[in-house]
């Protein structure tokens, strides 16, 4: 079974998608870190994230980068957002991608494309979103927790507006929800309202559990 989670940033995608993935007992793959990395591993080449030649040379990142604690900053979101609109970076993430989704028993992912482009046949996909003000605060809360307390609420707001603007404007695999995809607004909802909805649209895709005994 592969379940889709996708949406903007810190929509709370992540966050259902492990919970959905704990709840199913599978295995998850947080897709954005794959582009950090690739951000993150241009910067320190001293290359230019919307440089075609210096994002493919990027995407050969060595795997315990992805365990990088610099990849939470925003400054790896800005630059993952930049090298992920480059066609051929996407392509050289795609196998990857695709291959976790298609293990024996099946998988959950994460990202912006999963239900359009990486698995168009999940048998469940989600489109998580929050208004960007709820998105804003949650990851300025995070940035604080983790210790990034340098950078202002309106700093993390004017950055979720432009990552939103650029990915969902990009041509390459756009963010957007994919026809099929069960819509979840998580503004209002707190971390476990958000799970408990989350499992009940799935399960009401997969015609199981809770909602199919309603
Ligand atoms: N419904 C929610 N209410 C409050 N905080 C949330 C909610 N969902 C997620 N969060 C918090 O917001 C931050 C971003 O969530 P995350 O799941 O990482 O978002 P995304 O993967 O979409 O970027 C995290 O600190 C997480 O704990
Ligand atoms: N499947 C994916 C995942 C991420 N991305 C890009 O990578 C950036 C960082 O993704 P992320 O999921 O780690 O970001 P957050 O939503 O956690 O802030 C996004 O802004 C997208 O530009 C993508 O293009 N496709």
């Amino acid at each position: 079974m592969i379940i889709a989670v996708d949406g903007p940033a810190a929509s709370g995608k992540g966050t259902i998608a492990r919970a959905l993935a704990a709840h199913f007992g599978l295995p998850c793959l947080d897709t954005g870190l794959l582009y950090r990395a690739v951000g993150v591993q241009v910067l320190r080449d001293g290359g230019d994230p919307e440089n075609e030649a210096d994002a493919l040379a990027a995407c050969a990142f060595d795997d315990a980068l992805l365990a990088d604690p610099e990849l939470k900053t925003e400054i790896a979101g800005a630059a993952a957002s930049r090298v992920s609109a480059i066609p051929a970076v996407r392509a050289a993430l795609v196998a990857r991608q695709r291959a976790f989704a298609a293990q024996p028993g099946g998988a959950v992912l994460d990202g912006r494309d999963i239900g359009t482009v990486i698995a168009p046949d999940a048998d469940a996909k989600l489109f998580v979103k929050a208004t960007p003000h709820v998105r804003a605060r949650r990851r300025h809360d995070e940035l604080v927790r983790l210790g990034h307390d340098d950078i202002s609420f309106d700093r993390v707001l004017a950055d979720i507006r432009a990552r939103d603007l650029r990915d969902s404007t990009r041509a390459a695999a756009p963010l957007r929800p994919a026809d099929d995809a069960a819509l979840l607004d998580t503004s209002y909802m707190d971390i476990d309202a958000a799970v408990d909805r989350a499992i009940s649209l799935v399960e009401d895709r997969l015609g199981i559990g809770r909602a199919a005994t309603r």
